[in-house]
């Protein structure tokens, strides 16, 4: 008996001396010899991805502001962690994320939300394409003009809420409304099926739990990409004894499964589109649509209700704003309750400029998005980057960029205005997404802020609740999706209550209410009908 345990214990005791060696060893090759060895950081990030870890995980999205911390300590480039560098260079954004040159994803990241197959996952740039090819019609600009009415429609559900809440006199808690917005127009367009979340009379908040606990996970998923298999096979009460946050993310993974998809019969949804395609028959397999179909709607939800709550915050902040845009809406059209069209609303410079400001201070993604060229070496400076080497650059740091944006944490609109050709030499340095990896969704969350943010504010005088612009609108950590503090109302950092003023409703024809009702059928299968009938027009090559 002692004689097996003496055994036990030497053998527990080399295994722990021989782990130990090799952390050290990979720590000494991976400081002073790896290819990287040469690029300036500091020596822990170099040696462990636990230095990313304390501040991702530990400390809770902090690893964004450490970055900005180390680029002045180090200068424009950076070894951030064992594998990888980072940049924080504006001029230099659009050499990564070439349209032109192959660039790849990297698997440390993708690995984060355990959808490997979805085209966001995708490593290789060229099964990337393939898998892109047959959404972008769907996505197109034009696809999403005809999709016009139908985000209309939504918007004056959202509107006639609001009525609703004015009349009650209740603040309300605004990035999940906006949410429950955004997730019905694409749960609609993308799915054909509207989960009609802002007709809730509490709206959804387990969703926007949901997708917040997603965004969040992904710091600590990136270290342990293998736990998703193991957390799905865990029954309920364990992991929301562990995590609650997880257990609402894997119930959405669980009930999110396109039940009965063949080509036949199917109504137009993205899935019609990928099985209609001539991509091979192994892309089209039942776990693959289902990845896509849980990234699109994961993907359209919160990012541009992040971007319409930040913008409305800001401009009930600076009260001057909101009467310079409604100055440009009563004159773009003179019935503030006639749905207006993207067509007029589109090429309103204020309205534009203030959208760009939204964008930019609400970021897109707060992480860094890591590029890689597969098999060309690339330049930076002096710097010669190996093939093969993740490269990020993080939204965060470029909108803040002082040269570029002074005085960059102030909402001024007028910045986008001032320049000599209407913003666009600007707009380079708005980096919400672009590249050949660039969002598929941009039209659909363009649209939506365009109509949102016209019908909100040429109808309705909101006022800021107990809102703090430090506690619950600034970004304080750095996870996939932007979040303000922890501290910040509601507990799960929804930061803006609106309490609703005091425009009249109605003065020149319909109601709100009649309204939604003459254009939008509550009924998403008659809303269907009307898209499907214009479906071959949507297709657009
Ligand atoms: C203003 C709102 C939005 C912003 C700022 C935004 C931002 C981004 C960014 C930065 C990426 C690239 C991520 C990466 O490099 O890893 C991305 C990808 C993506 N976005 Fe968006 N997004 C927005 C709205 C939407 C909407 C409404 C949809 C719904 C269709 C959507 C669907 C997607 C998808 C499917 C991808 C992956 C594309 C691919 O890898 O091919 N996004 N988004």
């Amino acid at each position: 008996m002692s004689f097996v345990f003496v055994l036990q214990q030497s053998w527990l005791t080399t295994a722990v001396v021989a782990a130990l060696l090799y952390v050290a060893a990979a720590s000494v090759y991976r400081v002073y010899f790896s290819p990287l060895a040469k690029f300036p950081g500091p020596k822990l990030a170099a040696a462990t991805l636990w230095y990313e870890a304390y501040y991702d995980v530990v400390k809770r999205g902090q690893y964004a502001f450490r970055i900005k911390e180390l680029h002045r300590m180090y200068g424009p480039i950076v070894r951030i962690n064992p594998h990888e560098l980072h940049i924080d260079d504006p001029d230099y954004y659009e050499e990564l994320y070439s349209r032109t040159s192959p660039r790849d994803k990297y698997k440390y990241y993708t690995d984060q939300f355990g959808i490997p197959n979805s085209s966001f996952s995708t490593i290789n740039h060229r099964l990337h394409r393939l898998r892109r090819q047959p959404l972008n019609p769907f996505f197109s600009k034009q696809s999403i003009q005809h999709l016009e009415p139908i985000i209309s429609g939504m918007v004056e559900k959202l509107c006639s809420r609001i009525q609703d809440l004015k009349k009650s006199g209740q603040p309300v808690l605004i990035r999940p409304v906006y949410q429950c917005l955004t997730t019905d127009v694409v749960t609609l367009y993308a799915l054909n099926e509207c989960w009609n979340y802002p007709d809730r009379p509490a709206f959804s908040s387990e969703w926007c739990a949901t997708v917040k606990a997603t965004g969040d996970m992904g710091n600590f998923m990136k270290q342990a990409p293998w736990l998703y298999p193991i957390l799905l096979a865990l029954p309920d009460a364990v992991i929301s004894t562990i995590f609650l946050g997880m257990l609402l993310l894997l119930n959405w993974r669980r009930i999110d499964k396109p039940s009965e998809i063949n080509e036949d019969g199917l109504a137009r949804t993205i899935f019609h589109s990928l099985l209609k395609s001539d991509i091979p028959p192994e892309e089209k397999n039942l776990d693959r649509l289902t990845q896509e179909g849980q990234l699109i709607v994961g993907a359209g939800a919160d990012t541009t209700a992040n971007v319409l709550t930040v913008t409305t915050f800001h401009l009930l902040n600076n009260p001057d704003i909101p009467l310079k845009l409604r100055e440009e809406l009563e004159n773009a059209t003179p019935d503030p309750y006639e749905p207006l069209k993207l067509a007029t609303a589109e090429p309103l410079p204020y309205l534009s400029a203030v959208i760009n400001e939204g964008l930019r201070l609400s970021y897109g993604l707060s992480t860094r998005l890591q590029r890689v060229a597969p098999s060309e070496e690339l330049h930076y400076g002096q710097w010669t980057i190996p093939a093969g080497t993740p490269v990020g650059m993080t939204s965060v740091l470029m909108h803040h960029n002082e040269t570029i944006f002074p005085n960059s944490y102030a909402f001024a609109p007028e910045r986008w205005l001032d320049q000599a050709n209407g913003g666009h030499a600007l707009e380079r340095y708005l980096v919400s997404s672009k590249g050949s990896r660039q969002c598929i969704g941009i039209n659909l969350a363009k649209s939506e802020l365009y109509l949102t943010l016209a019908s909100v504010f040429c109808r309705y005088s909101l006022e800021l609740f107990d809102t703090d612009r430090d506690r619950d609108v600034d970004l304080k950590h750095g996870n996939f999706l932007p979040q303000p503090s922890c501290g910040s109302k509601g507990g799960v950092a929804y930061p803006i209550s609106a309490s609703m003023g005091n425009v009249e409703e109605g003065t020149k024809g319909a109601t709100t209410t009649d309204r939604l009702h003459g254009c939008f059928q509550q009924n998403n299968v008659s809303s269907w009908v009307l898209l499907d009938d214009a479906k071959e027009d949507m297709i657009v090559e």
